[in-house]
């Protein structure tokens, strides 16, 4: 379970996130939404202790993520490509982040072998450096490497983007494998709705780093969500006021 508690994060006295109270539930896939600039990847850089927040904590399963470094053994994320390290080859990265996890050999396997239709040949094998892989290719070295050892708490930043349609459904299963074999709590960013609102099991709306909309999945999710970004209101019964 993560808690926000009174979460602030200001640049310059200009506050980009503000959030009061947030709990994510384990095993819940918790799909975050919101414009360029609403304070997505902040949120997601405070629950990682990457950036320091300006008031207030976090706390991943009774851990101040502040205070501890103990939370990092059950949470893998992929924010960015600063994630892999790019003068590696995948496997040399797949192979050096299944050690931090206590893999064996057979143990990383069996995970990557999850992976081989998502890698369509393109990964393992190759001699070339993460650097040197297409951007859609990159994120998915990224995205197996913070599955690896199948974390708790799984964090992942518009992992949808620059991926193929192909690889977006194959992420999606992914996803949804992962939560059904393993109760992963998955928190995710995206702007296509149709991929968040397809894995997710609760959708926040973020708007100028305020939560403004925290719904759970329901049928009509999809179309109320458009509805928020586009103005466009169909017969759904959702308030876009
Ligand atoms: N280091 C920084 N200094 C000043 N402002 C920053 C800094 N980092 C982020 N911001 C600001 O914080 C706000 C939220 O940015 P953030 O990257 O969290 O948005 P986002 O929702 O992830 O956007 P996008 O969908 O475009 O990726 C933006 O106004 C951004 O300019």
């Amino acid at each position: 379970m993560i808690e926000i508690n009174s979460l602030i994060k200001a640049y310059n006295k200009e506050v980009v996130l503000n959030i009061p109270e947030l709990t994510i539930h384990q095993g819940e896939v918790f799909g975050l939404v919101g414009n360029n600039g609403a304070g997505k990847t902040t949120l997601f850089n405070l629950l990682l202790d990457l950036i320091v927040p300006s008031k207030g904590f976090v706390v991943s399963n009774q851990i101040k993520v502040q205070e501890s470094e103990d939370w990092k053994a059950f949470t893998g994320a992929f924010i960015d490509e600063s994630f892999t390290i790019g003068y590696l080859t995948a496997d040399e990265y797949l192979g050096f982040i299944a050690e931090l996890r206590e893999m064996n050999q057979a143990d990383l396997d069996q995970h990557l072998n999850r992976y081989t239709d998502f890698f369509n040949g393109e990964i393992r094998g190759k001699k070339k450096f993460i650097r040197d892989l297409s951007k859609g290719n990159q994120k998915k070295v990224g995205i197996a490497a913070a599955m690896m050892g199948n974390p708790e708490v799984v964090i992942l930043d518009e992992p949808f983007a620059n991926l193929d349609p192909g690889s977006q459904f194959k992420l999606r299963q992914l996803i949804k494998d992962q939560t059904a074999d393993f109760g992963t709590t998955f928190l995710i960013s995206s702007h296509n709705l149709d991929n968040i609102t397809d894995v997710c099991s609760r959708i926040v709306i973020l708007e100028k780093g305020q939560v403004v909309k925290d719904v759970p999945k329901t049928a009509t999710t999809l179309k109320e969500i458009e509805a928020f970004f586009t103005g466009v209101k169909e017969e759904v019964g959702f308030s876009i006021d």
